[in-house]
């Protein structure tokens, strides 16, 4: 059950904490940078957290990017283990989601980017209401077949940089197609982040998966 699920008619509405996980240089950055705008022009109240091995580079590059007010993106240093601070023990995430609610008592979206890692990662439900991995099309066609827990149990699988399918001999169709047989038929969607392709059907399902809107 979902956080938001087990959030008390009495108690104040909390924002929905959406993840964003994935391999190393897979697009999830690129992503976040997208979705901001994308969210923003819908007119959803949004924050960011950010987590990197041991430095703050993917916070400060959103801080930088003049999308959103910088004060409204954090940064957690997940050290060696990415996963561990989105799995196993996500306090410092959910304290950084607590802090950013309390500056902003409006914000109604978390964007949470986890550290790249490896095909095994997945988020708590303690953490997040919905999370995403983000895979490419240049990884290769063969990732959804290997079956891997973030493959396989994200709310949503998102295959990015299709741009570069023809360079690199895969076909999309079938991509697509084997990744919703081994997700029993769940969500997966294309995204171009480089040219901000995809990007409305995300948020469509963010909309009406998590914020209940439509
Ligand atoms: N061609 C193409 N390049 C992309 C696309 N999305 C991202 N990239 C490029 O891929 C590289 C990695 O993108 P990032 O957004 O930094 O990836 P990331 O998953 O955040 O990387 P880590 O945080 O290091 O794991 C960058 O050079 C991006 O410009 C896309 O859709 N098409």
């Amino acid at each position: 059950m979902s956080r938001l699920a087990l959030t008390r008619a009495d108690e104040p509405m909390t924002a929905a904490r959406v993840g964003i996980g994935g391999p190393v240089g897979s697009g999830k950055t690129a992503l976040v940078e997208r979705l901001i705008p994308a969210l923003q022009t819908r007119g959803i109240d949004i924050a960011v957290i950010t987590n990197d091995l041991v430095t703050a580079e993917d916070a400060e590059r959103v801080r930088r990017s003049g999308l959103i007010d910088p004060e409204r993106v954090s940064a957690v240093e997940a050290g060696a283990c990415p996963h561990t601070v989105i799995r196993e023990d996500p306090t410092l995430n959910i304290e950084a989601a607590d802090e950013l609610e309390r500056r902003f008592p409006g914000v109604e979206l978390i964007l949470l980017e986890s550290g790249g890692d490896n095909l095994a990662s997945t988020f708590s439900r303690d953490l997040t209401d919905f999370w995403m991995f983000v895979i490419d099309v240049a990884g290769g066609d063969d990732i959804p077949r290997k079956r891997g827990p973030g493959v396989i149990r994200a709310d949503l699988l998102v295959i990015n940089k299709v741009d570069l399918a023809p360079h690199v001999g895969v076909d999309l169709g079938r991509m697509q197609r084997e990744a919703t047989e081994v997700r029993g038929g769940r969500p997966v969607l294309l995204t171009n982040c480089r040219r901000g392709e995809g990007i409305e059907a995300i948020v469509d399902l963010l909309e009406r998966e998590v914020l209940f809107r439509k």
